[in-house]
Order: structure tokens, then sequence, then C-alpha cells
């Protein structure tokens, strides 16, 4: 393996069972075949209700580097990291490592619920590799990172799940691991805390490989600097340009339906999102091409039951991690539109310079507001009607961020 290469993963394959009772027959009948001598890896086959949850992983990682490792539930990331981790065995495959194996992948796994926090740190730390002594001097240092405290001599059977990852990423962070694997879990800590493990996960990274799992897009754009997509057990996607990978990753979900969730009262006949006048010439694109200095134009034919009287538009835009980017509410800036004629042709202009890259989605609401007790009335909605693709000049790839700031910079 080259000096500065800490990881090596090869042909790596993992099949598990469907059910519960043929699995723990099969497991008595390879521990039989194991006994007889070790099966050849080409001839290991799927049997009956077997199925591949990892198979034909390949990469590598070096001191420095920082993978992600991303893709819908149950693609097969944990189980990626438990082969990695030695908690489970590969059925094929190789793994090669080098050096200190610092992990966090499930919840309290590696604890020892009935020892106190500060007896499992030097649990953990000797199974590491760690004498007496090495951790007596870090022993302050995770304890402080941690800020426990107050109950590192409580059994951590009565931690919260807060507090079992704040004890096991510090545990893991500082016993100077070579190799660090952590699974989305640092999720579950509050944002003081997840704050300061990024910083910590960055400080690591100068001395380490890194392997992370993460839903969130942005803390993968934040930190690694390779990715590795899964889609079913596969790789789907692996290399070094983030923005392709997220991009890949989104993918997977874009044949999600639109739907209308509620019309009773409203119905959408016709609905148009305006491309910018240089992508409006391109066939290629599927969706409406926006210069995100140009505004964003919706055409909106519109029919209601003749018993509504009067009713406001609202839009919400989401983007692709389905978090609401903005809310266009025609309440802000005008008189509800009287319901005076069978169809309304509407004509939507939001100005614009701030959405960053990428695809949205418009939610349309129609609703009504009661001039008595002032409340909503939802007469319709559609959910996720119309998509457009935001194109920012600057080239910057993903952003992790929800807007660009608008800003001058002068020099004075
Ligand atoms: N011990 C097991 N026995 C049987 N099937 C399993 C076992 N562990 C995992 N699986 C299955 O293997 C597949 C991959 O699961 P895995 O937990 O690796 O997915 P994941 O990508 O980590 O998902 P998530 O994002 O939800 O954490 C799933 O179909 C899961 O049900």
């Amino acid at each position: 393996m080259a000096e500065d290469t800490l990881v090596r993963v090869e042909h790596l394959a993992k099949k598990f069972c469907r059910d519960l009772k043929t699995s723990l027959w099969y497991g008595v009948q390879d521990l039989g075949a194991e006994f007889v001598g070790k099966k050849k890896e080409e001839d290991i086959q799927l049997r009956n209700k077997e199925f591949w949850a990892v198979r034909d992983i390949n990469f590598e990682l070096k001191r420095g580097e920082c993978l992600g490792l991303i893709g819908r539930n149950g693609a097969g990331k944990s189980t990626l990291l438990k082969m990695l981790n030695g908690l489970i065995k590969p059925d094929k495959g190789r793994i090669e490592m080098y050096g200190r194996i610092g992990a966090l992948i499930e919840l309290g796994s590696g604890f020892n619920p009935i020892l106190t926090g500060r007896e499992n740190i030097y649990n953990n730390g000797s199974v590491l590799g760690l004498n007496k002594k090495e951790i007596d001097g870090l022993l302050e240092e995770i304890i402080d990172f941690s800020e426990m405290e107050k109950f590192i001599d409580t059994p951590v059977q009565y931690y919260s799940s807060g507090m079992k990852v704040r004890l096991g990423f510090s545990v893991a962070a500082h016993m100077k691991p070579d190799v660090l694997i952590l699974d989305e879990v640092l999720a579950v800590g509050d944002s003081g805390f997840k704050i300061k493990s990024f910083n910590k996960i960055n400080e690591i990274m100068r001395d380490a490989a890194v392997i992370f799992v993460s839903h969130s897009m942005p803390h993968i754009a934040n930190i690694t600097n390779k990715v590795l997509l899964m889609e079913n057990g596969v790789v789907d996607y692996y290399g070094e340009n983030i923005t392709d990978g997220i991009e890949r990753y989104f993918g997977l979900f874009a044949g999600d339906k639109e739907r209308v969730e509620y019309n009773e009262f409203a119905t959408i006949e016709d609905m148009k999102v305006y491309a910018s006048a240089k992508y409006a010439d391109d066939p290629s694109r599927k969706l409406p091409a926006i210069d995100y200095r140009d505004p964003i134009r919706i055409d909106l034919d519109l029919k209601l039951k003749p018993n509504v009287e009067w009713f406001h538009i609202k839009l919400q835009i989401t983007d692709k991690d389905l978090k609401i980017v903005g809310i266009y509410d025609s309440f802000q800036f005008q008189e509800a539109i009287k319901n005076d004629r069978d169809l309304h042709h509407l004509k939507i202009t939001i100005p614009n310079s701030i959405f960053i890259d990428g695809e949205y989605s418009i939610t349309v609401f129609i609703q009504q507001r009661d001039p008595i007790n002032s409340k909503w009335n939802l007469l319709a909605v559609y959910r996720y009607w119309r998509k457009f693709n935001m194109k920012a000049s600057a080239g910057l790839g993903y952003v992790p961020a929800v807007v660009y700031l608008p800003g001058q910079c002068e020099v004075v």
C-alpha cells in the first residue's frame, strides 16, 4: 500500500437474509462449512431470501482525505462502515487499513452500559491499543471536549442519546486515530456540539483519513474532499467532484411524482415558469433555467368555484433538500383578488439575485382570509407543482447555503 494510503477497499460485499429463521439456519450451515474449509469467494452465491446489501465496493483513502458516504436509506452505508470497523465480516473482498481506527457508528456502540463514562474511556482506549498512562494523559481533554464533567462517573446506560454521542465522538477524536469513521450519529448532538465536532474533524483530517456518512449535503460539501454515492448496495458515483456526487444523489429522488394535495375550491388549469432569454432556446433542458440575475416569472391560469368571493396566492419555493427557501405571498403586497371571472390569468414576477444554483420546486397555495376571525381557509394546494433550475454564473458548484447575499465590496 502506498505510504500515505490508510484505507484500501477492494470488491467488498456483504449479503443478508430477509428472513430471521432462514438466516439462523444459514448461519449454522456456514459454521459447518467453515469448519470443513473456507469457501472460495467466487463460489459464494445468494441463497433463497438472501440479497446483497453491499456489493463490489472499491475505494482508497489517503491521510488528509475525507470521504463522504452518501445514499438513500437502506443503500448499504452503515453495513459498509460496520465492515470497515470490524463489527461484521464481509462475504467477499478485502479491507486494508493502517493505524489506529476511531469510530462512532451506532449510538452507544463500543460503550459498556453498566460502566461509567470514565471507565468506558479507559476501556475504549485500551481496545485502541493505548496504555493506561497514555489514556491518563488524554482523559482531561476528552472529558473537557465532551462537556460531560458532571456525568463522567455515571453509568453510560443513564446517558441521553446526545450525551452518548458527545462522549463517543470525544473518545474517537482524541485517541489520535489514523482513520476516523463517523456515521450520521453526529446529527444527534445539539448545534453547539455539532459545530465543535466539525471543527475537530477538520483538525483531525490533517493527520488522518476520515470516512463520514451523512444525509446532510451541506455537511458533505463542507468537510469532504471525496464522495462515494451508494445505491442499492453498489457504487453509483465515486470521485473528487463533490458537486457531481451531490447532484447525482439528488437525482435519485427526481422521479418522485408531482401531486395535488387538495383542490376542492380551486384548480390550476395551467402553470408556466419562464426560462431566462439566454436559456430559452435550449431544448435539451428539461426544466426552465433562470439566470440568478433575472426575475422569476410565472403564469398561472386558475379556476375557482363560484362560491369563492376572493382569494390570495402563496408560492412556496423549496430546494432539493426540501428546505423552504422562500415564500411569495400576495397577501403581503396587495388586496385579495376578486373571483369575478371564469378563468384568471395571473402573471407573477418575483425579483431575484439571491437564489443559489440548483433545482427548485414551487408549491402553490390558493387561500382566503376570513374577514371576521382572520383565519386562513385553504382553497387548494398543489405541492411541488412546477420545477425550475437556477443558474448562478459564478460557477461555484454546490454552495452550502440557502441564498446568496447581495452585496458590494468597495476599495476605499
Ligand atoms: N443484520 C441485518 N440483517 C438483515 N438485513 C440487514 C441487516 N442489516 C442491514 N440490513 C439491510 O441491509 C440494507 C442496507 O442497510 P444499511 O443499514 O447499510 O443502509 P444505510 O445506507 O446505512 O441506510 P440509512 O441511511 O437508513 O442509515 C437494508 O436493506 C437493511 O434492511
